[in-house]
């Protein structure tokens, strides 16, 4: 039996300040780009957790150099990719889809794996497109082995990336490092996410790498050099939901600090959802403050482009004056876990009301009450049964260490946040 971890309730309205870790996504895809550049690169502030510290070993792995700074940063020094070399993905869709392009570029060969539910996340559209591109691979999903030869040709390849935008982000992120350069080109139903395909778009240009992404669905990187990185890795906006979400559900009043007035992270979202339920949003120098409304309002919201936002969403939702509807939201069903059947099942154990639909979730607040949060080893099914746990007495949440995936201490900064303000 895995330990419970009793949510805390909320004694009143929760006021706090919550200094918040880098973003996992801009972390990973800078280690990635860091590891394929022309020179050492510095990442300043980087995230440190369970899914950067797999892409850190994974790329360590392959030849590169990643050392720790003496202020937290991280040094990358390139070296000629090779293997043979094994990569563990953990639970972690950026290193399971970011780094097969990298190994691509391998002589040698790479073996992966990861934890159980790693390998029945979608990963065969990834490979495929490897496969088209030259690649030999033996598998369609982990574990399985590529075999590089030391160079890439590139192409064009064309992929369904319906299940995950991060088929696309990975293949763009070593396209630079090909010979021809790579067109990825998307036909099927709507990619998800769009907003992290941006991301790695604006940071692959401001490595200094060409990038076509002037038609929809279509992306072309140019070959070419990528420069070194010397950068400060914003604050993991999704990650810090969780904690604005407890100012909106006890009408207090949660500041962010250092967030950022410009972004391409998708949880900056989290401020017109808010908004929408209710909470007063201010951007200030002093960073991100929510202060809670004493009514949270119903949601009626497409989360196709941040879909990771769901969990604090749904949690908000089950705790709001009437009825919700979050759609848009199929491909949640290949993330960490299936998240639309773990929240229907854990706020329905509570005494809630979730109805699953094709692509969402309906939700119906009810009073609830305590019980044991499963979290199906995904860190924000347990951040979200700690939200829960503020306004609901006995939530005991399993296996809160998983929120290590992408939080370094999360029962710790969650305890700080709840603190009496002196
Ligand atoms: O590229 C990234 O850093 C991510 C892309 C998204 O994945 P999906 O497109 O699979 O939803 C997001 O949900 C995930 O947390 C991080
Ligand atoms: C979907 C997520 O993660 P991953 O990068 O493992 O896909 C997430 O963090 O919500």
């Amino acid at each position: 039996m895995t330990q419970l971890w009793p949510a805390p309730v909320a004694a009143g309205p929760v006021r706090a300040t919550v200094p918040v870790p880098g973003s996992k996504s801009i972390t990973n895809r800078a280690l990635v780009l860091a590891a394929l550049a022309d020179g050492r690169s510095t990442l300043r502030a980087p995230l440190r957790s369970r899914d950067t510290e797999l892409m850190a070993a994974a790329l360590r792995s392959l030849g590169t150099e990643v050392r720790d700074g003496t202020d937290g940063e991280w040094l990358v020094e390139p070296a000629a990719l090779r293997g043979p070399a094994t990569v563990d993905c953990g639970l972690a869709g950026t290193v399971m889809r970011f780094v097969p392009p990298v190994a691509a570029l391998a002589d040698g060969p790479v073996s992966f794996d990861g934890d159980p539910h790693a390998r029945t996340r979608p990963l065969d559209t990834v490979l495929d497109a490897l496969r088209s591109l030259g690649t030999e691979i033996t598998g369609d999903s982990l574990p399985f082995e590529l075999r590089g030869t030391g160079t890439l040709k590139g192409g064009r390849v064309t992929i369904d990336a319906s299940a995950s935008s991060q088929f696309v982000s990975g293949l763009l992120l070593s396209a630079a490092r090909s010979e021809q350069g790579v067109t990825v080109v998307h036909e099927g139903p709507p990619v998800p996410s769009l907003p992290h395909i941006d991301m790695t778009v604006a940071m692959l240009r401001a490595a200094g790498v060409d990038v076509d992404d002037a038609q929809p669905n279509t992306w072309h990187v140019s070959p070419g050099p990528i420069r070194a990185l010397d950068t400060e890795i914003e604050p993991d906006l999704s990650n810090a939901t969780p904690f604005l979400a407890a100012a909106a559900a006890t009408a207090g009043a949660v500041t962010v600090p250092g967030w950022p007035a410009a972004t391409t992270q998708a949880g900056d979202g989290i401020r017109d959802i808010l908004t929408t339920m209710g909470a007063e949003v201010a951007l200030s120098p002093a960073g991100l403050t929510v202060t809670g409304p004493s009514r949270l309002e119903p949601v009626d919201i497409d989360l196709h482009d941040v879909g990771e936002l769901t969990p604090t969403v749904a949690a908000l939702a089950a705790l709001a004056t009437g009825p919700s509807r979050l759609h848009g939201i199929a491909h949640l069903r290949g993330h960490e876990t299936d998240r639309l059947a773990a929240l229907e099942r854990e706020i329905t154990g509570l005494g809630g009301d979730v109805e699953q639909t094709a692509d969402g979730l309906l939700i119906r607040p009810r009073p609830l009450h305590g019980g044991t949060w499963h979290t199906y080893a995904d860190h924000r099914m347990a951040t979200a049964g700690a939200i829960l746990g503020l306004r609901v007495h006995g939530v005991e949440v399993e296996d809160v260490a998983t929120t290590g995936k992408t939080i370094p201490d999360f029962p710790g900064m969650w305890a700080s946040m709840l603190e009496p303000v002196a």
